[in-house]
């Protein structure tokens, strides 16, 4: 490894060994380890037998800490993941312990929503319209989920006056007893505590559809709510199935189900219990990875469920059980919804950077034609030959005759690198993602490794893909000793992903970068960005022809003499010095306009462009690019540039 590198290892095992280290930050160090021995190995630093070894080792380190349920030591991520299904999900295994307890019930939306709603205006009891809860009245039973010890933060407030408290009941397991043991006359709704010793099955049962088939066990004493029907979690996993199934189960039915005609509500804005408890959940539960694939999927990707899977550094903890939204994917979702964003590939990823990438990463520009860039002809010939023919012909370009993985457009600023990326984007007809460095160096740490992360993996669902990166320099700089931590992680990763273990060969993805800073991209990076282009400033026939372009949309009365002129007396000028050129000159009519006339003249009646506009606008309009700079880039391109 580099020096740098070593460095780097040293500190971070000095970090872990010490002891001081939070578990976040040991399994950041190690996650770190991981990716340092991805790059040794990956810029052959390291053999394939020797990074084995160690991956293996660090990787076993890493899951260690992220599975410890030892808040000291460990980030409980198991845990975790059973609380998550605790809230949301059914669990079957009887060997899950969960931290799931009272105060994590009270934390959940709904039931904040439900105490806010019990204590905020009009007093009355706002449980949501569809639970069918009613509470309040003399004889109305208690559900059964919220018999037993009352608790502290009286779920649901009681509308009048006080009324004697439940009694403490620890017998309910049966919801029956309940039932009977609860006092007559009660109003106070409460929260067993042990109901949720292991994570219950259905939680949001609590506020469930209203069924026309009363629960199991728990008949409904007469004289009580009639429409409330405890769908106490069964120990039937089928039930719990048919639970969830809405449109098939004989309990729970929702406004999918069979009832959905008869409900007076159907068409409105209005959303069950369930539903809002579900958006609720899967808004706080955002940073949750993706599982979401429809059955119809599952057939054809072969899915690794819990102990089967291997806990490496990227894997995350997969539930062995189909979560709930699988399921009722598999109830309401056919296989004709795009799968690509319900693709294998994805589904450890944050569903919120996967939809930043596909909304603001995916280009729609305005469309560019390869004739609206001038000159660059030996650019445009290389870049079609990369890019649009292996599009259309990938049987022949394979083998030797495969495309780069990347491209680096160089040059000085203003002559059409970005132009050049538009273009891509527009005629290659592949996948276009545009992203700028800065979008992928976020201020919080390890975002940036999962947005590059991510971001080649939705390339890979989209194949063919060209994933254009502006001012690539800025991301792949040079790494220096000095440097952040995480932007040399960013940079590693994304070193990894062009041309590391993370890339199969038949993958079709080309990284387009565009940089005026060449001599700042780092080593590493330069070799994989194998076709490196110069584009340079526009010769006498590229300026002719961008003036020719510009003044086509405008009316002008210059000559071809005069044309000449004006490209003569632009040598130096870049692309956009010329279009900056041609923008003043186009104002010399509206100048020589009385200032009076201004707001009565018509379009018409505006002179058109002249010489004199581009002879006084080269008054003010000067090159951009120095000729010192030019021969640094000049210099960079007899070094390392692929042009002839
Ligand atoms: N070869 C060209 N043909 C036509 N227009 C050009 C050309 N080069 C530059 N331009 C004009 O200059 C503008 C700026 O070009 P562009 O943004 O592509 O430059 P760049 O090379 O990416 O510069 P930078 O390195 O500063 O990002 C373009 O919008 C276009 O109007
Ligand atoms: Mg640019």
């Amino acid at each position: 490894m580099s020096g740098a590198h070593l460095d780097e290892w040293q500190r971070r095992s000095f970090d872990i060994s010490s002891g001081n280290c939070t578990p976040e930050q040991t399994a950041d160090a190690y996650r770190a380890h991981i990716l340092s021995i991805q790059y040794a190995w990956a810029s052959s630093q390291l053999s394939q037998v020797g990074m084995a070894s160690l991956l293996r080792t660090y990787s076993e380190r890493y899951a260690a800490v992220l599975d410890s349920d030892d808040p000291r030591t460990g980030l409980n991520n198991y845990a975790e993941s059973a609380l998550h299904l605790a809230r949301s999900q059914r669990n079957h295994s009887d060997k899950w312990e969960s931290s799931l307890t009272t105060e994590s019930v009270l934390e959940l939306p709904c039931v904040q929503k439900m105490i806010q709603a019990g204590t905020g205006g009009g007093g009355s009891l706002v449980a949501p319209a569809d639970a069918n809860i009613s509470v309040g009245q003399e004889s109305s039973p208690l559900p059964a989920p919220f018999t037993g010890v009352r608790s502290e933060a009286a779920l649901l407030k009681p509308i009048g006056p006080p009324q004697p408290k439940t009694e403490v009941n620890n017998s309910a397991s049966n919801p029956a007893n309940i039932s009977a043991a609860r006092p007559r006359g009660s109003e106070g709704i409460s929260v067993n505590p042990n109901s949720f010793s292991r994570p219950p099955a259905q939680p949001q049962s609590m506020f469930s559809y209203p069924s026309s088939v009363p629960p199991q066990g728990n008949p409904g004493p007469a004289g009580g709510t009639q429409n409330y029907h405890s769908s106490f979690p069964t120990s039937n996993p089928s039930k719990r199935k048919n639970f969830n199934n809405p449109d098939g189960g004989d309990v729970g039915r929702g406004p999918r189900g069979g009832q959905a005609a008869a409900d007076p509500r159907a068409g409105s804005n209005f959303k069950t219990a369930r539903e809002q408890f579900i958006v609720d959940q899967q808004k706080k539960h955002s940073h949750q990875p993706q599982r979401g694939q429809t059955p119809g999927m599952t057939a054809t990707v072969k899915k690794s469920l819990g102990a089967n899977r291997s806990r490496g550094a990227f894997s995350k903890f997969v539930s062995p059980i189909p979560r709930q939204e699988e399921e009722e994917g598999g109830a309401s979702c056919n296989s004709n919804q795009e799968p690509q964003i319900l693709d294998e590939r994805l589904k450890n990823f944050e569903p919120k950077i996967i939809e930043l990438i596909m909304s603001e990463i995916m280009d729609h520009g305005p469309p560019v034609a390869w004739d609206d860039i001038a000159g660059l002809e030996f650019a445009k010939t290389t870049i079609k030959e990369i890019v649009v023919w292996p599009m259309l012909r990938p049987d022949i370009f394979t083998g030797l005759r495969g495309p780069p993985k990347g491209i680096l457009l160089f040059g000085p600023p203003g002559t059409g690198k970005t132009l050049i990326g538009k273009c891509i984007a527009c005629q290659s007809g592949a996948t276009f993602f545009s992203i700028s460095a800065s979008s992928l160096t976020s201020k919080w740490v390890g975002e940036g490794e999962k947005m590059v992360r991510a971001l080649f993996a939705i390339a890979r669902c989209h194949q063919p893909a060209v994933i254009f990166i502006d001012e690539i320099d800025s991301l792949l700089s040079q790494r220096t000793d000095g440097e952040h931590d995480s932007s040399r992680r960013i940079k590693t990763e994304f070193l990894v992903q062009l041309d590391g273990a993370a890339t199969a060969a038949e993958d079709r993805i080309l990284v387009v970068g565009a940089t005026n800073r060449p001599q700042e991209i780092d080593e590493a990076a330069r070799r994989r960005l194998a076709k490196r282009l110069y584009i340079p400033l526009p010769e006498a026939a590229a300026r002719q022809q961008i003036v020719t372009n510009l003044m086509t949309r405008e009316k002008n009365q210059l000559r071809e003499q005069e044309l000449e002129s004006v490209v003569a007396a632009t040598e130096g000028f870049s692309g956009a010095d010329m279009t900056q050129l041609c923008r003043e000159a186009a104002l010399g009519p509206i100048r020589s306009i009385q200032l009076s006339d201004i707001a009565t003249i018509t379009a018409d009646q505006v002179r058109p462009i002249l010489y004199c506009d581009f002879q006084e606008a080269l008054k003010t309009v000067r090159p951009s690019v120095s000729s010192k700079d030019l021969e640094l880039y000049e210099e960079w391109n007899n070094t390392f540039g692929c042009g002839r």
